[in-house]
Order: structure tokens, then sequence, then C-alpha cells
């Protein structure tokens, strides 16, 4: 029988203390109903004591969210266990952890007191913890730089106390993976009453260790993993909850454990945690990486499409990606160009591979990644170019300010023929699209919208990259101008751009069909 490693995620813990805005009783209510769907066994979801709109967050997800044990986090002091036990009164099942430092630095510096004082604390914090429930979780902060002795020392007081979970956080993400299974080796040897609790890991990833530290401890006997989603956390972040899931389920036959996380949650929860804490991920991060399941490469495109194992050692849909990716970009080889051109019906005979290929490469070079109309394009056009655009920007002319509706009036000239429009919206931004909108009697519905800056200071352009849907396609545009409606209006200009170049494409495809 394999055993279960408890997953306990403090991403509204642990992960919020890191944002640079707190996140709302709503967020955390939110995305606490997002974690409780990856079937968590522990969600930490705040510090109560800390401020009463925090109080408030912990008091409602105790009462609304149903599933995992909902755990507070307290000092070990009296008015934290308080403020952490009345909050969490409504949870089915709740959990107090408490903690104190148990590393000389810490002890000398920051609590200035010695270790059986910090004992003493620890012990009278979870006596009075036992007063609101049978849970109580203690954990040695700093335990990655603490003594083994002296660990063994807290630990033995903090069971017979009555904590049924015991962590020993790497605070710092300084040990390495082989001293952190010797610590919970030496814990599991010398504490006499061990059995009695459950070992827990908390790794922060200041070395890029936090996943590999707590496999580790897992592989050396600890039995609750404590990680966030997306691996948010204070400086370089915590253990990332996707990461260790998904090492649990791909490895089981190394690790023999396993964990109950509902992996195909996974994608969804990454996804609003990074729009909630407005924390992007980057796109090579494991799991849920844009890129996680991308390839970019020739040689890579060419065997996953032949055996998607071979480069693929989990499929995109049991994280909850809805497929892979082939990027065409200038490393992509002739197999995917003719295997993307077969999904848009196209057959071998109608074009010729060998200058389409070399077309796809000088547009590739220049623009980085080619979608299905560029190539569709090419096959039309032989040559894109912006010279011809359909529609071209003349101006934009936007008003904003705090007490009224944004107005926008821009300037078009649509083949050749100028035109102009004028709309309003909530921002200059929504105005201008209005007034496109209104131009091209296309109504473009915007999926994603980034804006970023390159350069620096108050020199900086601006560059707004969107993602499009219109009649159920999607389409990319990209603008850049000093200022952030230009450099929108031109993104969306581009995007108009692109769709008419495909109507064109697609009635020469009807011409040819019924002439053919
Ligand atoms: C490793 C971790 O992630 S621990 C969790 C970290 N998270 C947070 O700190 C977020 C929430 N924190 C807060 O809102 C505030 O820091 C509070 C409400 C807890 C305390 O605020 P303040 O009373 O103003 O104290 P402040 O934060 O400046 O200093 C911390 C105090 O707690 C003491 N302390 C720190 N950890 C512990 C502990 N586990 N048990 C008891 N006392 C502790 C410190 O020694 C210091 O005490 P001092 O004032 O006697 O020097
Ligand atoms: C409060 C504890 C568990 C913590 O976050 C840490 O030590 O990193
Ligand atoms: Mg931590």
């Amino acid at each position: 029988m394999q055993d279960k490693v408890w997953i306990f995620d403090t991403t509204l813990r642990d992960g919020e203390q890191a944002l640079k805005a707190s996140l709302t009783e709503d967020d955390k209510l939110q995305l606490a109903h997002a974690i409780s769907r990856l079937n968590v066994d522990v969600m930490e979801v705040g510090f109560p004591v800390s401020s009463p709109a925090d109080f408030r967050a912990v008091q409602r997800i105790a009462n609304e969210v149903q599933g995992p044990i909902i755990c507070g986090l307290a000092r070990a002091v009296s008015k934290d266990i308080e403020a952490c036990g009345e909050a969490l009164k409504g949870a089915q099942r709740a959990r107090i952890h408490t903690f104190i430092a148990t590393s000389p630095l810490h002890l000398e510096h920051k609590l200035r007191m010695t270790l059986a004082e910090a004992t003493d604390m620890a012990v009278q914090a979870i006596s009075q913890a036992r007063q609101y429930t049978n849970d109580v979780e203690f954990s040695c902060e700093d335990a990655g730089r603490t003594p083994h002795d002296d660990l063994c020392y807290v630990v033995e007081r903090a069971i017979a106390a009555g904590a049924s979970t015991i962590n020993l956080p790497d605070t710092v993400g300084y040990v390495t993976p082989d001293e952190y299974a010797a610590m919970i080796r030496y814990l599991k040897v010398h504490v006499s009453n061990i059995d009695q609790a459950r070992l827990s890991v908390h790794c922060h990833n200041d070395l890029g260790l936090a996943v590999a530290n707590s496999i580790a401890a897992v592989q050396a006997g600890a039995r609750q993993i404590e990680c966030t989603i997306n691996g948010i956390g204070e400086r370089a972040g915590n253990c990332s909850l996707e990461e260790v899931a998904m090492i649990m389920k791909m490895r089981q036959d190394h690790l023999q454990v396993h964990s109950d996380i509902r992996s195909e949650e996974i994608y969804r929860a990454s996804r609003q945690v990074a729009k909630i804490c407005n924390m992007p991920v980057q796109p090579n991060k494991a799991i849920v990486g844009e890129n996680a399941f991308a390839h970019s490469s020739g040689i890579h495109q060419d065997g996953v499409l032949k055996a998607q194992n071979t480069y693929e050692i989990m499929s995109p849909e049991s994280v909850g990606v809805p497929n892979n990716q082939l990027n065409m970009t200038s490393r992509s080889g002739r197999h995917v160009i003719e295997h993307r051109l077969s999904e848009l019906g196209y057959q071998g005979g109608d074009y010729d591979m060998d200058s389409l290929y070399a077309s796809f490469l000088e547009l590739a070079d220049q623009k980085g990644t080619v979608y299905d109309y560029d190539l569709e394009a090419i096959i039309y056009f032989n040559q894109i170019t912006d010279k011809d655009d359909y529609y071209q920007l003349q101006f934009v002319n936007s008003a904003s300010n705090s007490q009224s509706v944004a107005s926008s009036t821009i300037g078009l000239s649509i083949a050749g023929e100028q035109r102009q429009e004028a709309a309003t919206g909530n921002g200059p931004v929504e105005a201008s699209f209005a007034a496109i909108a209104r131009l091209t009697g296309m109504a473009v519905e915007v999926i994603e919208y980034n804006l970023d800056a390159t350069g620096q200071g108050a020199s900086s352009l601006g560059q707004v990259d969107i993602i499009a849907q219109y009649q159920g396609r999607t389409y990319h545009g990209a603008g850049l101008a000093a200022d952030i409606v230009e450099a929108s209006v031109r993104a969306m200009i581009r995007v108009y751009n692109i769709i008419h170049r495909a109507q064109q494409v697609s009635s020469l495809k009807q011409q040819q069909r019924k002439a053919g």
C-alpha cells in the first residue's frame, strides 16, 4: 500500500505575504474555492491577528468553504491563538497552526530568548490552541538552521503538549536535499513520541531547492508538504504545489507515495492565482507555464507528431491544459507546417513546400511566432508586408479624467478612404476600441490585453499585446508607441488588418472551390 502525502496549501497565507497588494476578503474567498477544488487536505488561509480584514477573510472561508481542513496561523502568543480560534469557529474542521523560531540566530537576535523559553511559549500556545480544536500544528521556524538535538527537544515537548502535526520549515531556503532528509530521519529516530504526530515540511525557494527539498523529506518519511500554487510566497517563494503534486503522480513508481490532488484542476487554479494576485507565471515554469506543453523546435515537433511521449512526460490534459502547442517559429521544420496546414484543410498539392518554407522562415525571422492565418496568407499572397494594410491609423485623439467618462476619436484610412469616428468608454482604451469597431463595422472581442514598458523611465515605450476573437477564430496583434493609448490602438488595428487578410484568404478559397 502506498502512503498518502498530505497537501497543505498556504497560498492564502505565505503566498499572500509576498504580494504588492493584499488580497481582499472577496479575492480570498474566490481563491479558497479554487484551492478546495484541487482537493487539498489543508488550506491555510490567513493570519487572523494580523488585521481585521484578514480575520474576516479567515472567518468567511471557515464558514463558507467545504472540503479541506481550514487553518489559520498564530504566533506563540495568547492574543494570536485567541484570534485564530475565534476566526475558525465556523469551520467544519479547523486547524490552528502556531510557531516559534528555534534556530540560535533567530533566538538570539529576533526573539531575544533562550531555546527553553521559546519552548515554554510553544507549549503554552499549543495547550491554549487545544481548547479550540484537537487539530494543532506546531512549526519550528528556521528548523533548517536549528541543531538537530535542539529540534528534538522542542518537538518532543510540542507533541506532548498536544500538537498532532510537526512542521520543520526551511524558512530561508538554505538547506540541501540530503541535509533536509537527514534532519527528518534524525527526528524520527531521536524523538520518543514522534509516532504521535504527522511530520510536515515547508520549504522556501531561495536557492531554487524548495521542491527538491520537499521531495527528499518525503523520501525520508515526512507525510505533509506545505506549498503554494505557482510557488508564490516570501522572497523567492515557497515549494510549488503543482510541481510536487505532479512529481508524486508521475513518479509514483519510484517514490511509492501519492497525494489526493485533482491534477486536472491545476491549470485553472494557477491561472486564477496569477490573475487575482497579479503575479504572472514565468513562461518556462514547470507544469503551468505558457511553454510547459509547447514545442518550438523542428526536431521536437517532428517527434511529438510521430509519438507524443517522445518529448512529453505527461499529457497537458492531465493538468487541465486543453492541449499541447506546436509553436511555429524560425526553429520549426517542414513537418510541423505540413501538419498545421493539413489541420486547416490543405493538401500537399495545394502549395509548394520549398517556396512556402522559404517565405515562412523569412517571416518567422522578422516576427517570431507565425500563426495559422500567416501561413494561409503566405500561400495566397506569397509575401506579407504592412505597407498595403487595409486599415491605416491616421490619428488618435483621446481624453480622460477621473470625473467623467473617457472619449476618443480615431482617424483611419480604410482602403485609401479617410474616415473618423468618436466613442466613449470606461477609459480611453475602451473608448478607442469602440470607435474602431464603429469604423470597421466589426465587433472584435478582446480576450487578453497586456501592457508592458520597454526602455527606461519616462522615455520608455508602451508595448501592447492583444489576443482577440472574431467569428470563433483567435488573432494576435502588437503595438508599440510612446503613448499607451496609441500603442493599444495600433495593436487593435493590427488585429483588424489580420482579420481582413484572413477574410480575403477565405473568399479566395471559396472562389477556387467554385472554379475547381
Ligand atoms: C516565517 C513566516 O512566514 S512567519 C509569518 C510572517 N507573517 C507575518 O508577519 C504577517 C502578519 N504579521 C503581522 O501582521 C504583524 O507582524 C503582527 C500583527 C503579527 C505583529 O505585529 P507587531 O506587534 O507590530 O510586531 P512586529 O511584526 O513589528 O514584530 C514581531 C514581534 O513578534 C515577535 N515574534 C515573532 N515571531 C513570534 C512567534 N512565533 N511567537 C511569539 N512572538 C513572535 C517578535 O519577536 C516581535 O516581538 P517584539 O515586538 O517583542 O520585538
Ligand atoms: C510560519 C512558518 C511555517 C513559515 O512560513 C516559515 O517558516 O517559512
Ligand atoms: Mg514560510
